[in-house]
């Protein structure tokens, strides 16, 4: 069906008409097909559906159509995603898909929860991270009690340990009987339903494809590199054979970004690292060096200047341990920032390799990634199919690389399972493994360099 019978059958206003037009939306993804009516009919939903599917669209069209005008009446709708850069892009993608209608979509920052008098902000939908909106309500008052629509987008992330006392701080301020509360992700395993059910009305589960499993638009592939050494030969290898950037790289943890970054980053390659504490003399330097590189563009002219002259003369040490607040101000300012520029240059072609901790793995939307390389093994089976969904969006295909060795033994099966169920060649040993438990896989791993070590006398 294509998507302008839809939208007449909808009755479709004619801002979103032209604005899905624009995007080149020319009919529903299945998600969409499956949601959209649920959530214009009043019903709650539990929503699986592959990486890169389209599931921003399929709650944020319903919300945009039921929600009819902008208000002054308090917030709406408000959308919880798991980490600010994924709030950002989604707050982004309402703004495209309400162009031409003036709602207040806004983007709950650290900056508007100090700032905002929340009583007077006009606010349709409010986009961001449990934590912002649990402080904003905990600190600053703000009401969600007139909250119509309440999306956990990556819900069974927002119900991990760490989030979900936050989650049920901002359900509860919802406190509006006849909100439609939804939840969308890629893997959503039973025990998250089950918590879900507890918060939801009769909710209706919607899966496309089978559920948790990974985008049949990426071509998998294992490889075994032996040991942590050899994992930098393997990478440098495939960087020889065939270079096919733009390529994402997921390691485990910050330090072994800024390891393998430092690595790399003398190569003929425009590499970049994000993670989430961009803070350290090794960040500054890296600051200095893309500087030279002329890798410094998404900056605003004002911040833009000193920081440029700053990194420009800059010995990091010195600037490190300076003394200067106004110094120190700027320099939080710059960590914020370009973890946002390392992304935006990344989106925008200017750097061609990325890498990264598992702050991004899951929904930003890089629709040109051509590869997905696992330099560390996931932690889950959950992580993987997030990572390697970072390629393979919309329609188009990827390639994703995962390396391992003998440490990454007990998760293996899970992987390989994965890849399996998704029509890719594994290996039968890696099958033949034990099942194991329920368990993050973080190993210790050897630290990522070729430097020579100099033992002590
Ligand atoms: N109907 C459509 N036709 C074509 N492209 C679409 C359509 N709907 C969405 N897209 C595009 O598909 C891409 C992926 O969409 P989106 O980010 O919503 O995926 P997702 O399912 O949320 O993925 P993830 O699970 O990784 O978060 C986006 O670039 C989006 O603009």
């Amino acid at each position: 069906m294509n998507m302008s019978l839809v939208l007449n059958r909808y009755k479709c206003r004619r801002y979103l008409v032209r604005n899905l037009a624009e995007l080149g939306f020319k009919e529903p993804t299945p998600i969409q097909r499956q949601a959209i009516p649920l959530l214009l009919s009043g019903r709650e939903c539990f929503a699986c559906a592959p990486t890169g599917s389209g599931k921003t669209l399929a709650f944020v069209f319903p919300i945009l159509m039921k929600l009819k005008h902008a208000s002054k009446d308090g917030v709406r709708a408000v959308i919880l995603c798991p980490t600010r850069e994924l709030a950002a892009q989604t707050a982004r993608e309402c703004k495209r898909l309400a162009k031409g209608k003036k709602f207040y979509i806004k983007l709950l920052t650290k900056q508007l929860v100090k700032g905002a008098d929340f009583s007077k902000l006009p606010c349709d939908i409010l986009i961001s991270t449990p934590f912002r909106v649990h402080v904003a309500i905990r600190k600053r008052k703000l009401d969600l009690s007139r909250v119509e629509y309440l999306i956990l987008d990556e819900s069974d992330k927002l119900f991990e340990l760490g989030l979900v006392k936050q989650v049920d701080s901002v359900v509860k301020a919802c406190s509006n009987p006849a909100i439609v509360r939804s939840l969308f992700s890629a893997t959503l395993p039973d025990s998250v339903q089950e918590l879900a059910r507890s918060i939801m009305h009769d909710a209706i589960r919607v899966v496309v494809g089978t559920k948790n499993s990974a985008s049949e638009f990426v071509k998998q592939k294992l490889i075994f590199a032996g040991s942590e050494e050899g994992k930098l030969l393997a990478l440098r290898q495939s960087f020889q054979e065939s270079l096919n950037p733009p390529i994402l790289i997921f390691v485990q943890n910050k330090e072994r970004a800024k390891d393998l970054y430092n690595e790399l980053k003398f190569e003929d390659i425009r590499a970049d690292v994000v993670h989430a504490d961009l803070s350290d003399v090794q960040d500054i330097q890296r600051i200095v060096l893309n500087t030279s590189k002329g890798i410094f563009t998404h900056l605003s002219a004002p911040l833009c200047r000193p920081i440029k002259s700053t990194a420009m003369r800059a010995d990091p040490r010195s600037l490190a341990g300076s003394s200067q607040m106004s110094f120190e101000s700027l320099l939080f300012d710059i960590f914020l920032i370009e973890r946002e520029n390392a992304v935006d240059n990344f989106r925008a072609g200017k750097t061609w390799l990325l890498i990264a901790t598992d702050v991004i793995a899951r929904g930003m939307d890089f629709k040109g990634v051509n590869c997905v390389i696992n330099y560390d093994f996931p932690d889950s089976a959950a992580a993987y199919i997030h990572r390697i969904g970072r390629t393979g969006r919309a329609g188009r295909t990827g390639e994703a690389i995962t390396l391992y060795t003998e440490a990454d033994a007990p998760c293996l099966r899970n992987i390989a399972n994965v890849m399996k169920a998704s029509g890719c060649e594994v290996p039968d040993h890696a099958l033949l493994l034990r099942k194991q438990k329920w368990k993050k896989h973080r190993p210790h791993r050897e630290a990522i360099s070729t430097k020579p070590v100099v033992e002590e006398q």
